[in-house]
């Protein structure tokens, strides 16, 4: 079938749709913009102004040197120097290329390695190009990675995927250029695969489509194709008419590939009309321009023409030798077209095996992220409870303080209320009240005991005169004072109180007369001997004391406070500072 050569032709044609780069507007930049715009247009013209361009010393932006290095990768795939346009090419790879530029010749590498049958590289760009194409910034450039996309799966043979190929990843108004291709490439497929009718308005639709795009290569193509299926179908007029309106347009293309092909059809479409001197001429002519493609459709289909001719013309040398050349055509064109079936199908394998490995990865990945955020989850977990360990310590040190702050208060209150109930306010010894109970408690146990109790009452002399003398704090200083100075001559566990007033009592469990009246002379003697300077004042402090005991009274406080009493006021009328016993 012509038709799989023939797909090769639209790969160095292809180039010419890509988009343009946004130029600076600098002479260089408009310059290299010029021959970008004519570079598949008017080719001759593109390779005689590159040639001057490049001629000229000029200093380039690194923008400039890639633009430069693409057009000449550009040159060197259309003039079949597809060594340097596959190392060129290979150069704009790399990161450091601007992003149009590096797609850009990763779409001419794409074409390059296919065009020199590099089949396997040439499955991997392809891979690249549509794993980079949602990366792309530019909507249009998308667009050509589309079209580059679908023309290489028309290449490879592989037109359901074509055919199958979602259109709504096109931008909603591709450039003429794109919408020419893409339409071309799906008219292509369906050709290919046998799936369109010869006289289908679609291949009208691409013609004027394409037309519009100014793109003569690919309506010169479409024409071809046109043609080859008429062929196909017998209808060998129609098919030369097409060819025969299409060859100047096709000589003006300046495209070896396209010219041959357009040869080798124009020769089995004389053959089909048995115009052997045509056919032979036209078959001749494809020979004459085989170098490099030596094993294409075109020169399987010359030397098929030669054989018959030489063959129906007896020339049974020549047809043999034409014939040994077709076949061993025919066989590196059907080996190349399984070459190319094996390539797509090992990339198509790869791709998945990446994509599952890719797939795994990520799988693998979720679960190492899961597992993180478990750890963290954990961490945060073990974070909080540590938080919260340390906030019901931090809870718990509050109460306790706040429990033993006002465990403290409630205890002071306490004491302060008992030692208010128990106490003298002023002097601090047992007020009235306490020493009644204490001192019933102790008696009970002296009389079982059958101990000696003794109890003393005394009052300070004139005392008025030393609140009236004096004042009142002076009084209370005297108070106190006295106090002190009782509490140096009895013992600790003999019981003090103040009954009220200047009104003391002592009761001595253990103790008989005699001891207590010794305790009594003992505190005459130190009261009158208090330094009452310290008041502020000068003055003298003397007391009366009255003395009773168990023995006399019995064991009951109301009696031996009441008789001490009179005995203490036996020693007032006696003219005071001194001790009375009571008896009875
Ligand atoms: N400063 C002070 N004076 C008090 C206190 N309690 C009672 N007094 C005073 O003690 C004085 C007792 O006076 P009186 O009962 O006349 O007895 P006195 O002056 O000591 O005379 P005699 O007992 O007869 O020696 C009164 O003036 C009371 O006001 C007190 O807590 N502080």
């Amino acid at each position: 079938m012509a038709n799989h050569f023939f797909s090769k032709l639209i790969i160095v044609g292809i180039i010419s749709f890509f988009v343009f780069p946004i130029y600076a507007n600098t002479d260089y930049d408009a310059k290299l913009k010029a021959l970008d715009s004519i570079r598949s247009s008017d080719n001759k013209k593109f390779i005689e102004q590159l040639a001057e361009f490049e001629a000229t010393e000029k200093s380039l932006s690194p923008y400039q040197q890639q633009h430069l290095k693409y057009l000449q990768a550009y040159k060197a795939t259309f003039s079949g120097n597809l060594e340097e346009a596959v190392k060129l090419s290979k150069e704009l790879t790399g990161p450091e290329t601007n992003e149009e530029f590096r797609f850009r010749s990763s779409l001419l590498l794409l074409n390059t390695l296919a065009v020199s049958k590099n089949w396997q590289e040439g499955m991997a760009y392809l891979t690249l190009i549509i794993d980079s194409l949602p990366n792309l910034t530019s909507v249009e450039l998308r667009d050509t990675g589309i079209a580059v996309i679908l023309q290489t799966y028309v290449l490879y043979g592989q037109y359901d995927e074509v055919i199958n190929f979602n259109r709504n990843s096109l931008s909603a108004n591709p450039s003429p250029r794109n919408n020419c291709l893409v339409n071309w490439f799906t008219l292509d497929a369906k050709i290919q695969s046998g799936n369109i009718k010869v006289n289908s308005p679609e291949f009208d639709k691409v013609e004027s489509l394409c037309s519009l795009a100014n793109e003569p290569l690919v309506t010169n193509i479409v024409r071809l194709r046109e043609a080859q299926l008429y062929l196909t179908k017998e209808d060998t007029d129609q098919a030369l008419m097409i060819l025969l309106m299409a060859q100047d347009d096709v000589v003006k293309a300046n495209y070896r590939r396209l010219i041959t092909e357009v040869h080798a059809t124009f020769a089995n479409a004389y053959l089909a009309k048995e115009n052997l001197e045509r056919a032979k001429e036209f078959a001749n002519k494809v020979i004459e321009n085989i170098s490099g493609l030596e094993t294409t459709e075109p020169a399987r289909i010359a030397y098929e023409v030669l054989y018959k001719l030489a063959k129906s013309q007896q020339d049974h040398e020549n047809a043999l030798a034409y014939y040994e050349k077709y076949t061993s055509t025919d066989r590196a064109y059907l080996d190349e077209i399984e070459a190319k079936a094996l390539a797509f199908q090992k990339a198509k394998q790869n791709s998945i095996l990446q994509k599952s490995e890719i797939n795994l990865l990520n799988k693998q990945n979720e679960l190492l992220n899961s597992r993180n955020e478990l750890l963290k989850a954990e961490q945060s977990l073990a974070q909080s409870e540590a938080e919260n360990t340390r906030l019901v310590a931090a809870l718990l040190m509050a109460i306790v303080t706040l429990l033993t702050f006002f465990g403290y208060r409630s205890w002071r209150t306490q004491r302060r209320l008992k030692t208010l109930a128990e106490y003298d306010y002023l002097t601090k010894v047992y007020n009235r009240g306490h020493f009644m109970t204490i001192a019933e408690d102790t008696l009970a146990l002296a009389q079982k005991a059958k101990q000696n109790v003794t109890c003393i009452i005394f009052d300070l002399d004139k005392f008025k005169s030393v609140n009236d003398t004096y004042g009142h704090s002076a009084g209370d200083w005297a108070l106190k004072a006295t106090v002190a100075a009782v509490k140096d001559c009895i013992r600790e566990n003999d019981i003090f109180a103040r009954l009220g007033g200047e009104e003391f009592i002592i009761l001595l469990p253990s103790c008989d007369i005699q001891a207590a009246t010794y305790v009594a002379e003992k505190c005459i003697h130190k009261l009158q001997k208090i330094d009452t300077t310290e008041s502020g004042h000068d003055f003298t402090i003397t007391a009366s004391f009255g003395i009773t005991t168990s023995k006399i009274s019995g064991y009951n406080i109301s009696a031996l406070s009441t008789d001490a009493d009179a005995a203490l006021y036996k020693s007032k009328d006696n003219g005071r500072n001194q001790l009375t016993i009571f008896e009875k």
